[in-house]
């Protein structure tokens, strides 16, 4: 080994004790660690921390490190490379085809599956995430400039344009400001969170076009019912996101055939497998169909996700958004579903 060998390997030798001396929750922050002369230098990320969490941070480091024998003294430096989370966007061209109860559901079984999963509800007008993820009495404090997530009991964090704004007062928000309320939640202090679902509201809009601006989602799902209206609609969305060049993941019909709850006879109310055609014909991935269900509705209603039950993909309620999550999940490994 030659000198510059020797030096290289005393310098990972150093980086790794630093690292190992820090808690596991912050070592994903550090970028680099040193040790000179007793002296530990550490540079590590905080671009999605308010003032007093970045504060924390810096104590958490000086502790655990000042323990060392090697050193005498801390030094921390906290950047601001924001760390870049995938954001998927869950439209509609149309309101009340279960944009919402899709967007919980696929965030609660992505959560299941291992994934650190952020909702937010982008619906201004008509915000529901609340109700669906249970967190209706819970309210976004802020750390400084910075808001902080609400955590739901189902693994999900979510923050809604309803924590923003007093009840009532959305129809006022228009135009820039709910670009700018959306824009405040993407930035919140969503911490470990890798994949954050934006419910938003229906049609192409003022939020849908600020987000194409400033917080480009790298996929979009399209939800509709299998109307040819609602379908007509889905495309327009559609038409917004390959506007900007955002790929569409896919396609899912909702509300599709309703099993009567007293003889089990499935009817389809709306038509049968017009979605999927609709997909095929427009050459996007079709993701799947979600039955019309009496559960589904009152799990909406309770603050219960379907896609929580204990029982998995056995339950019939839940199966389908499983099976929707997991593309999904193929899609954020290798972009294909
Ligand atoms: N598969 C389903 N089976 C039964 N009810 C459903 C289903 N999907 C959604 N719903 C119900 O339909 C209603 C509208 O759903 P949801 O709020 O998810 O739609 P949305 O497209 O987000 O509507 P909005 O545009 O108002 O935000 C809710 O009462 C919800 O519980």
């Amino acid at each position: 080994m030659n000198n510059d060998d020797n030096s290289k390997a005393s310098l990972e030798q150093d980086e790794a004790l630093l690292r190992e001396a820090l808690p596991v929750e912050i070592q994903g922050r550090v970028r680099s660690a040193r040790l000179k002369e007793g002296r530990a230098i550490v540079v590590a990320e905080a671009g999605d921390l308010g003032a007093k969490a970045r504060e924390e941070l810096e104590k958490l480091i000086e502790n655990a490190l000042s323990g060392l024998t090697q050193v005498d003294e801390v030094r921390v430096a906290l950047i601001a490379d924001r760390r870049r989370r995938m954001i998927i966007a869950v439209g509609s061209g149309k309101g009340g085809v279960g944009k919402s109860t899709l967007t919980t559901n696929l965030a609660v079984a992505l959560a299941r599956m291992g994934r650190k999963v952020g909702v937010i509800d982008g619906d201004i007008y008509g915000p529901s995430q609340a109700r669906l993820l249970a967190t209706e009495k819970a309210k976004a404090k802020a750390d400084g400039d910075k808001l902080i997530p609400i955590e739901s009991p189902y693994g999900v964090k979510m923050l809604s344009m309803g924590n923003l704004v007093a009840q009532g007062k959305a129809l006022a928000w228009r135009g820039p400001m709910a670009g700018k309320a959306l824009n405040q939640i993407v930035d919140a202090q969503w911490g470990d969170t890798e994949l954050l679902l934006i419910d938003l509201p229906p049609g192409t809009g003022d939020v849908q076009i600020s987000m194409m601006a400033d917080n480009k989602p790298d996929g979009a799902v399209l939800v509709s019912t299998p109307q040819d209206l609602a379908l007509l609609d889905a495309a327009r969305a559609g038409q917004l996101f390959e506007d900007g060049d955002v790929p569409i993941i896919g396609l899912v019909e909702n509300m599709s055939g309703y099993a009567c709850p007293d003889c089990g006879h499935i009817s389809n109310p709306f038509g049968e497998g017009g979605v999927e055609k609709f997909a095929s014909a427009l050459e996007i991935p079709f993701l799947g169909r979600i039955p019309l269900t009496m559960e589904t509705r009152l799990a909406g209603d309770a603050g219960k996700p379907p896609a929580a039950s204990d029982k998995g993909a056995d339950d019939e309620n839940a199966k389908p958004f499983i099976v929707i999550a997991e593309a999904l999940d193929r899609w954020i490994r290798n972009g294909k579903v």
